[in-house]
């Protein structure tokens, strides 16, 4: 993560990196959407949609930052869930600032509590508290969230650190030393606590700045303009996924994967009236699984094609021809070979 290109010479600037975590649904990509102001993660009402680590650059004139969306942090069940995990744990280390998203609408239960904790022990690394999803509630239900998050960050990190006095006296005890543990601040607690809204606008600029503020002085990272440095093929793949997710609500969980096998440009088309060939696959578990996504007589996989060519034409700003394949890959999600292939 090595900086390109250094035009602001601004001694003030500052760029660096910024992770949004939350439970599934917290409302991570849409917020990434927002800040970054543009379609680059993959928004869904299903739980556990954004699988890679999509990242999204907010240029501003004081600053840069670069938002890393990862996958909800959960329990790992199955080898893609381990995967999953370890990808959270990388990014975690790698970055300037924690943004922990947690709804405004939904009581803090144990999900939010294992996440908060999880950031926690990546010690010292700033943490933003985000309340998303502000406009669905009152101002006093706003203030209550806002307060509830507080005690929350001050549960976790009061815990955490004295756990890690714990250890250390232990360690001390095992090399035969004495440590008397250090007392417990009483301003232990989540860096900042911010509402937003990312449907309405609310506070979103203000985050921006915000997050801006905890990243080191440093030149830009990327060159203006770039929104994503994920490859194209890699969105195309996750616009097929998300639109065929989107039709079947509770029959496909998360055994549905996409891959973009290639995308060429149509030769012999007239240079102002250009377009480009897309073939995707997309993958289920089970024959039955098939027939789900490509309906009757083929209905449901002719309307997750008219909408996600939408999407790609919209992406690579040129006429697009969709070539979509359904195709059975048995147990991929326990299948390492598999799961490397899919670009896990
Ligand atoms: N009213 C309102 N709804 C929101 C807001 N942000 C997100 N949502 C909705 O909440 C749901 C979940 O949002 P996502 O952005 O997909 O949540 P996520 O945290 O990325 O979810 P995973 O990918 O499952 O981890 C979607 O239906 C969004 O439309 C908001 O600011 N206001």
């Amino acid at each position: 993560m090595v900086g390109t290109e250094f035009s602001p010479t601004d001694a003030d600037f500052r760029a660096g990196f910024a992770v949004l975590v939350g439970r599934p649904n917290a409302g991570k990509s849409t917020l990434t959407n927002a800040l970054v102001g543009e379609k680059v993660a993959i928004t869904s009402n299903r739980p556990q949609t954004t699988r890679h680590t999509i990242r999204g650059i907010v240029h501003r004139a004081d600053g840069q930052l670069v938002l890393v969306d990862t996958p909800g942090v959960h329990r790992p069940r199955t080898l893609l869930g381990e995967r999953l995990n370890d990808l959270v744990a990388e990014t975690l280390s790698e970055v300037d600032v924690l943004g922990l998203c947690i709804p405004a609408n939904e009581k803090i239960g144990p999900g939010d509590k294992f996440v908060a904790e999880q950031l926690a022990q990546t010690g010292g690394r700033p943490i933003v508290a985000i309340v998303t999803k502000a406009d669905t509630v009152s101002r006093q239900q706003l203030a209550e969230q806002l307060m509830a998050v507080e005690a929350l960050g001050r549960e976790v990190l009061t815990a955490e650190f004295t756990e890690t006095e714990r250890r250390k006296g232990i360690r001390a005890q095992k090399k035969g030393k004495s440590y008397s543990p250090r007392e417990v601040p009483t301003d232990l607690g989540f860096t900042d606590v911010i509402p937003v809204s990312a449907v309405d606008g609310f506070q979103v600029e203000a985050l921006g700045a915000l997050l801006i503020s905890h990243m080191p002085v440093s030149p830009p990272l990327y060159p203006e303009g770039e929104l994503t440095d994920e490859p194209e093929l890699t969105m195309i793949a996750e616009l097929v996924r998300e639109a065929a997710l989107e039709g079947v609500r509770d029959e496909l969980p998360h055994s549905l994967a996409a891959v973009c096998e290639d995308m060429i440009e149509r030769e012999g088309r007239p240079e102002d009236d250009p377009m480009v060939d897309v073939h995707v696959s997309l993958y289920v578990e089970r024959p039955s699984q098939k027939a789900i996504v490509i309906g009757k007589g083929g209905a449901r996989l002719r309307e997750i094609g008219a909408t996600s060519r939408k999407q790609i034409e919209k992406l690579l700003g040129t006429k697009v021809y969709l070539d979509l394949h359904v195709k059975v890959a048995r147990e991929w999600q326990r299948d390492p070979r598999q799961l490397s292939r899919l670009g896990f």
